[in-house]
């Protein structure tokens, strides 16, 4: 992966083909198009929405607009032009000869986002996969393309062709080891949750639509100072830290690559792969962007997904794991709305509007996810061999202790220990135990 470099400057070309149906208009498209190519470090020099009556076969525009095209990369010293919709591999190669000049489109753009994000095992393994079945039809173009050149019509055996069926024949290999290891992972996964369950601290995750501020939201709830748990964490998992809760005292935070429209189909697969610390959360954080004029139509998408992952039931629904809506941007808004918003959210548990930027609303989102995590404690007793230090110190580590005493009776030394536990904990605690 990595086919584009940080810092290319690129023009982005949104096509509006007539009849095509979008979840956003076009102007939105371009929008998130723009942020999906920044949030990859490239540069964008320029972005334009080009209309298209009918699609040509070859190049997708009309001959104009590919000229208007070259004549704006010059003008605006683009390297790189990122089609904002799917292009057939002729068309993408087209393009590249005509406009001398690489060209990507959405699916490679996406899947470029998800190789750089993609934290788990499986979610690495999905992406990677996904690309290969998008190079491995990239590959039919030279194929056409040289038959083309010898004016023949499907005779096989060319010097060229060779080359291409034994590139074929590779990435067809590595995506059978590739599927062979996804398997193993998902085998392992099983057990992995089991042993998360007996995880030391909860977990928050952080979803949301890209651009919504999850990353800022994310800095600027534990970025302040690095804890040592997230050593555990660095080398595995960028998207994951260690933050302080005064009920549960530490959790760990994880942040999930962007919900994005349109997804390519065949990149659905690799999406939910970098979904899946989700469903082992504690409490989810649905972060929204207020600001944007899509934001409800956004909200559905995001639900819809965590629906399919079994998260939650339907819009509004019930919802496995609780899940707080961060209504962001308020800085963005003027007066009267960030006051619609605010009245909106008074009273309802599961709104806090916020600024990830400014920061306001930030403690007031901590302390109602502490609540979540703390709720439903209990008071619990424990009768412990001295021996068993370890569990007494994840006890006074993980709950609250309310009482550390010598116990009566018994052969040797024991302590008797009353704790406040979530549920959760309690669970934890109890798989420590076996
Ligand atoms: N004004 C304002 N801008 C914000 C706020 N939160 C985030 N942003 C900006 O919104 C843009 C997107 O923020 P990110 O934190 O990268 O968004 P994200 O949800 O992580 O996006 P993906 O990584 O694409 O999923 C950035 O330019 C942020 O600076 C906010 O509260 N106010």
């Amino acid at each position: 992966m990595g086919e584009v470099s940080r810092g290319a400057r690129a023009l982005v070309v949104c096509p509006d083909i007539r009849g095509q149906k979008h979840d956003l208009d076009p102007g939105a498209r371009l929008e998130e198009a723009c942020g999906l190519a920044l949030a990859i470090g490239i540069v964008v020099a320029d972005a334009t929405i080009v209309p298209v009556r009918q699609v040509r076969p070859g190049t997708l525009f009309g001959a104009g607009q590919v000229e208007n095209i070259a004549i704006a990369c010059e003008q605006h010293e683009a390297e790189l032009v990122v089609v904002d919709g799917a292009l057939s591999p002729i068309q993408q190669r087209n393009l590249e000869e005509t406009l001398r000049r690489k060209v990507i489109d959405r699916t490679g753009l996406i899947l470029e986002i998800f190789g750089e994000r993609a934290a788990t095992a499986e979610g690495r393994l999905q992406v990677e996969l996904a690309h290969l079945d998008y190079q491995q039809s990239r590959l039919v173009r030279s194929w056409t393309h040289l038959e083309r050149q010898r004016g023949g019509f499907g005779f096989l055996g060319g010097p060229g062709e060779t080359q291409i069926e034994a590139d074929r024949r590779m990435i067809r290999q590595r995506m059978a080891r590739l599927r062979k290891e996804l398997e193993q992972v998902r085998k392992t996964r099983a057990l992995h949750r089991e042993r998360r369950g007996g995880a030391p601290w909860p977990v928050i995750a952080l979803v949301g639509y890209t651009n919504a501020g999850k990353s800022t939201l994310f800095n600027r709830l534990t970025g302040e100072s690095v804890m040592a748990e997230d050593l555990l964490f660095a080398t595995l998992d960028p998207t994951m830290r260690a933050i302080r809760l005064p009920g549960v005292e530490k959790a760990i935070m994880s942040d999930t690559v962007g919900f994005i429209s349109d997804l390519p189909t065949q990149l659905v697969a690799a999406f939910r792969a970098t979904l899946e610390e989700v469903t082992g959360a504690d409490v989810i954080v649905h972060v929204r962007d207020m600001a944007n004029p899509a934001a409800a139509a956004q909200k559905a998408q995001v639900l819809a997904v965590l629906g399919e992952l079994g998260l939650v039931e339907g819009e509004g629904g019930e919802s496995t794991i609780p899940i707080v809506e961060a209504w962001n941007k308020l800085d963005l808004l003027a007066e009267p709305d960030r006051e619609r918003l605010r009245e909106a959210a008074e009273g309802k548990d599961t709104i806090v509007p916020i600024s990830a930027m400014t920061g306001e609303g930030v403690d007031a989102l901590l302390a109602r996810v502490d609540r979540l995590l703390t709720a439903g404690a209990k008071v619990h007793e424990f009768v412990l061999d001295a021996g068993e230090g370890q569990k007494i110190a994840w006890l006074h580590a993980h709950g609250q202790v309310l009482e550390d005493v010598e116990a009566e009776g018994g052969e040797g030394p024991r302590r008797r220990l009353l704790v406040r536990l979530t549920p959760k904990e309690f669970g934890r605690f109890e798989s420590l135990a076996d």
